[in-house]
């Protein structure tokens, strides 16, 4: 779907267009493959070399879920900073998270734990995909039960940046889960609210305004 695929200076008229916006957030340890997976989906390519994420990188990218176009914002960070926690504003109105790990690096599937239990103190309700990475490595893996995925009801999928397997549905269902969260969570009620208020303060300034002006055209002038 070349339509699909990201275009960074082509996305104001899309913007305008847009009927959803979206941000995803990735997860994980180091080198787990976070940004090769992002690599692969919007560029459909595969880099080998190693290039830790320095800071953030935000990718934006559009898609089309329902007939509908939607903006998403991709957010993908360093996973070392797992050490020291990761900013509040990585996660600050995130609708959908991918929590990868490496299947060739059982230590990297142990902190997933220490990763969704800091993912839930920000967004208790967003859904949360957990991807076992790099099956190209080792095929055997995908026979095994991850139990962590089971525990807290967790979608999980495998998956290789590396050969592309699985990386395309991978995406696209964390893009149509984020969109249903966006349109269904509480969230989305307290934008309507907000929006709601809005209009009645706006309304009740115009009232106001009115009678004032009623008030100065009723009262007769000073002679
Ligand atoms: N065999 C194999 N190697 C992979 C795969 N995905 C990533 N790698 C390799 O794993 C290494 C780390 O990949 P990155 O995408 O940079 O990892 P990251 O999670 O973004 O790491 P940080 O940015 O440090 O958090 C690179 O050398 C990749 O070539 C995969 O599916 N299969
Ligand atoms: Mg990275």
């Amino acid at each position: 779907m070349a339509g699909d695929r990201a275009k960074p200076c082509e996305l104001d008229q899309e913007k305008y267009d847009a009927d959803d916006n979206v941000k995803i957030i990735c997860l994980g340890d180091s080198a787990v493959g976070k940004s090769k997976l992002m690599e692969r989906f919007l560029m459909d390519g595969f880099q080998p070399q190693q290039l830790s994420t320095y800071a953030l990188t935000l990718y934006k990218h559009t898609a089309t879920v329902d007939g509908k176009t939607v903006l998403v914002d991709f957010w993908d960070t360093a996973g070392q900073e797992r050490f020291q926690s990761m900013h509040a504003s990585y996660y600050h109105k995130a609708h959908a998270c991918i929590m990868v790990f490496d299947v060739q690096r059982k230590i990297t599937y142990k902190h997933l734990s220490t990763w969704y239990t800091e993912l839930r103190e920000f967004r208790p309700e967003i859904p949360c995909i957990v991807v076992a990475n790099k099956i190209d490595a080792d095929i055997k893996m995908t026979q095994k039960s991850f139990s962590f995925a089971r525990k807290f009801s967790l979608p999980l999928y495998f998956v290789s940046a590396a050969d592309g397997t699985n990386v395309v549905k991978l995406f696209s269902d964390a893009i149509r889960l984020a969109v249903s969260y966006k349109q269904n969570s509480r969230d989305f009620m307290d934008e309507v609210l907000q929006e709601l208020e809005n209009i009645s303060l706006e309304q009740e300034e115009e009232d106001m305004l009115h009678k004032e002006r009623r008030g100065r055209a009723e009262s007769p002038s000073p002679s």
